[in-house]
């Protein structure tokens, strides 16, 4: 991390030590949206740029149970598995000074969505379905894809659950051609204005 990288960063943190909540002063940044918005990918970027931890509510789930997604999802169905996210996510953010890159569907527990907004600064990762379709549909892990359709349950997916993102996030990024590393600059300038505010 470069000098000026640290400079704004340390101001970023002033600011939120005055702002005195748990959502600003524990440092974390918490990643939402749809499956292949970027969050597992992005979250590593930020969480590198900026010096902190990287967490993923999917990685931790699959170390915990010593198994993939895919054989949860057969085993418990989806049912189990929000069972299991639920519990992760409760422990995760618990955490300090890290980048949290949820599940797709994290949000749809109100449960999730509370401690969630409560325990750090919420991101909002938004793509659009053909996008999502494109990043997604050689990927043979993510269970609720495995579908003769895939465009069409992405798009069933999105209108269900925007709201939902766009209820718990503090801040809303497009990703749309850009390169990660642009993004992900363009996002470290929205948290940073996004602090200031709550000065
Ligand atoms: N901004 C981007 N531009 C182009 N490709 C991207 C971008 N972000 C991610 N990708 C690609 O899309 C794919 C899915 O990304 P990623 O796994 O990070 O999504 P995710 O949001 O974590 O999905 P999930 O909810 O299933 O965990 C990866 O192959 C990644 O390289
Ligand atoms: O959008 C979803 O419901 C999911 C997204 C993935 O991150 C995994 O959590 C799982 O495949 C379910
Ligand atoms: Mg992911």
């Amino acid at each position: 991390m470069c000098g000026m990288q640290n400079s704004q960063e340390n101001s970023v943190q002033e600011s939120c030590r005055r702002d005195g909540n748990r959502k600003c002063r524990s440092g974390n940044l918490i990643l939402v949206g749809m499956m292949g918005s970027g969050k597992t990918t992005m979250g590593r970027t930020l969480a590198k740029h900026l010096g902190k931890t990287f967490v993923d509510s999917d990685e931790e789930i699959q170390k915990r149970t010593g198994v993939t997604i895919p054989h949860i999802f057969d085993i418990e169905g989806e049912a189990g598995f929000r069972q299991r996210e639920t519990a992760v996510i409760s422990d995760l953010v618990g955490g300090e000074n890290m980048v949290l890159a949820t599940g797709g569907g994290a949000v749809l527990a109100e449960q999730n969505r509370a401690v969630l907004q409560q325990n750090g600064i919420v991101i909002y990762l938004k793509a659009n379905v053909h996008d999502l379709w494109l990043r997604t549909r050689h990927d043979r892990n993510r269970p609720l894809l495995q579908t003769g359709d895939p465009y069409a349950k992405l798009t069933d997916l999105f209108q269900q659950r925007d709201p939902l993102y766009r209820e718990v996030a503090d801040i809303v990024i497009q990703s749309g051609k850009q390169s990660v590393h642009s993004l992900m600059l363009q996002l470290v300038g929205e948290i940073e204005t996004y602090r200031e505010t709550r000065q």
